[in-house]
């Protein structure tokens, strides 16, 4: 029994130096629809944030929410389109993003994370215009997809300034008023950016670069910045995970410390990615820092 206690309280102990690096600082945190399916898992991840923000970390939470976009336009008769790793918005498509992003899913987290005795503000991009959009530059036309023209962080301070975690849905709006489809890992990166995040962790449903999709097992546990051009041009990383790896090149460019790809399955991720020695997932670190 005492025993047992000892061995809690160790665990405890090794975390503090862990504690005190990130103690004060930004992490943002880009919470993927594939890992909030399973009820049990999000309970746990969101506890893992409040967790975080009690000692002291500035937890800043993106989050997206595609499969519940999925269904959704399901219910209503649309069919998703993806083109690299993006959903093709049209207007139909863009009122149930925004309703299901900015309105189902960021309310869901917020009251999990308040039920933990949290104090947690859910908005979208275009509250205080945080998130100033405009339309996607690509070969093809992505309807009302967004790319992030500015990002306007003085509610995020004042935010986490009170000691409330901020809940961001990744839906942005021009000075026009026109609400852009923004996907969550390149918001989450430009806002990581813009706070000069210690770290931007994406918590998704894989255990991180897969060598080979198929096989779990071959993992990719660190990469550093000049390995992600090779990467991306690689056969082996498609869908979802190509904004991913994107982001993530950008986001190292413009000066966050580093970033991982954590699995939101396995319990508790987010707490060995940043309180323990041996982390999780595949973590990204600009060349020099290797
Ligand atoms: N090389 C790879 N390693 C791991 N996952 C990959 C790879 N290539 C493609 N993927 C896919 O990327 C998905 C994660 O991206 P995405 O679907 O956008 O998730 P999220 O909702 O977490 O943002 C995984 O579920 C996986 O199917
Ligand atoms: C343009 C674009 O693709 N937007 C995404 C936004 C949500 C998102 O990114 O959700 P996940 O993190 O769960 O993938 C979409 O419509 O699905």
């Amino acid at each position: 029994m005492m025993k047992d206690a000892i061995k809690e309280a160790e665990i405890l102990s090794q975390a503090l130096p862990y504690i005190q690096k990130y103690s004060h600082k930004i992490i943002v945190v880009k919470y993927g629809g594939n890992a909030m399916k399973n009820e049990e898992l999000k309970h746990n991840v969101m506890t893992d944030i409040v967790l975080l923000s009690e000692i002291g970390i500035k937890v800043v939470l993106v989050h997206g929410g595609g499969p519940s976009i999925n269904a959704m336009l399901d219910k209503v008769g649309i069919k998703p389109k993806f083109i690299n790793g993006l959903r093709y918005t049209d207007k139909e498509t863009m009122d149930v993003v925004q309703m299901v992003l900015a309105g189902q899913t960021n309310k869901e987290l917020v009251s999990i994370l308040n039920g933990k005795g949290a104090k947690a503000v859910g908005v979208c991009g275009s509250d205080a215009s945080l998130i100033v959009a405009k339309k996607y530059e690509s070969e093809d036309d992505l309807g009302y997809v967004g790319q992030v023209d500015q990002i306007n962080p003085s509610l995020i301070y004042d935010l986490l300034d009170q000691h409330y975690i901020p809940v961001i849905a990744s839906v942005g709006c021009d000075s026009e008023g026109n609400a852009y489809n923004i996907n969550a890992d390149i918001a989450a990166s430009s806002i990581a950016q813009e706070l000069g995040a210690e770290n931007m962790v994406l918590v998704s449903d894989v255990p991180g670069i897969l060598k080979d999709p198929k096989d779990e097992t071959s993992l990719y546990s660190n990469i550093s910045s000049d390995q992600i051009d090779e990467l991306i041009e690689s056969d082996y990383i498609s869908g979802g995970m190509i904004p991913k790896v994107n982001c993530i090149k950008t986001a190292l460019a413009g000066g966050v410390k580093k970033s991982c790809i954590i699995d939101g399955r396995i319990p508790h991720s987010l707490l060995i990615e940043i309180l323990s020695k041996q982390g999780i997932g595949t973590l990204f670190t600009r060349k020099e820092t290797l």
